[in-house]
């Protein structure tokens, strides 16, 4: 069962911000999504987790339903000032079982702290969020995702704004995730971190540049056409660095 991009489009204020995408994730695997900022990388998620109605084009879940995605969205997009305590925000992760306002109970509740020790805040779990720092916070939303137990794990920028250690441990749960089957896509910007973490990427700039095998995908003349296209409809586009590094 793969996720197929059909042509699709997908505009705000009728300009497109994903541009005739077609290709497919395949079951199991994990993919990165990389290109310049304002490449369309969130919006094609965004459209993916059918926040965003597309244009024209669409994309064929393949029989996932909502319930089966996990979503990370970037951290700006997330309200941290809820009155919300750790171990809460770890619990909505159960949603699709409990409904949005129901009650986790006493098993939800055990999944949760174990979700938190597995992501090593055992000891946060009755701390308000907004007392985390952003690592920290970056964990507890990986604890959520662990307690969901979704299929398809969608993450936007995962490891922006969280350190070196974190950034390790985090990714030891998205190979994980690997081995248990479950269907991976991330967008980032850490070319060494694709390479070695992803076995495919799909690098775009409103259109696809390149689908395929990371290495491959991730060659300078793909990057150096990405940021050529990214130039004409943008003054400044930063793309995945060789180096690893943000260019
Ligand atoms: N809510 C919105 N309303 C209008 N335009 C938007 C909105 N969100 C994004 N855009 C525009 O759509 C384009 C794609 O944005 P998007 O956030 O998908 O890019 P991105 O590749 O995720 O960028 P970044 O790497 O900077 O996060 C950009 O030109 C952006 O300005």
């Amino acid at each position: 069962m793969s996720i197929v991009l059909n042509n699709l489009t997908v505009s705000y204020q009728r300009h497109p911000a994903v541009h005739h995408i077609s290709g497919r994730f395949a079951e199991g695997d994990a993919t990165a999504i990389c290109g310049p900022n304002g490449a369309g990388k969130s919006t094609l998620l965004k459209a993916m987790i059918g926040a965003l109605t597309p244009d024209s084009g669409n994309v064929d879940l393949n029989g996932y339903r909502r319930a089966d995605i996990a979503y990370l969205p970037q951290q700006a997009e997330i309200d941290r000032s809820m009155p919300v305590s750790v171990l809460e925000l770890v619990g909505t992760g159960l949603w699709h079982k409990s409904g949005p306002f129901g009650k986790v109970g006493r098993a939800g509740v055990e999944r949760s702290l174990a979700a938190l020790e597995q992501v090593g805040l055992a000891d946060f779990a009755l701390r308000p969020i907004a007392a985390l720092s952003s690592g920290q916070f970056q964990r507890v939303l990986f604890a959520r995702i662990l307690v969901q137990d979704a299929r398809l794990i969608l993450l936007d920028e995962p490891f922006n704004a969280v350190d070196a250690k974190t950034t390790e441990d985090l990714l030891r749960l998205v190979a994980q995730w690997r081995k248990e089957g479950r269907t991976v896509i991330a967008v980032l910007h850490d070319a060494l971190q694709v390479r070695t973490h992803f076995p495919h990427t799909l690098l775009m700039a409103r259109e696809v540049i390149a689908w395929g095998d990371s290495a491959a995908v991730l060659s300078e003349d793909n990057l150096r056409r990405a940021v050529e296209t990214a130039a004409h409809w943008q003054a400044q586009a930063p793309v995945c660095g060789l180096d690893g590094a943000r260019a």
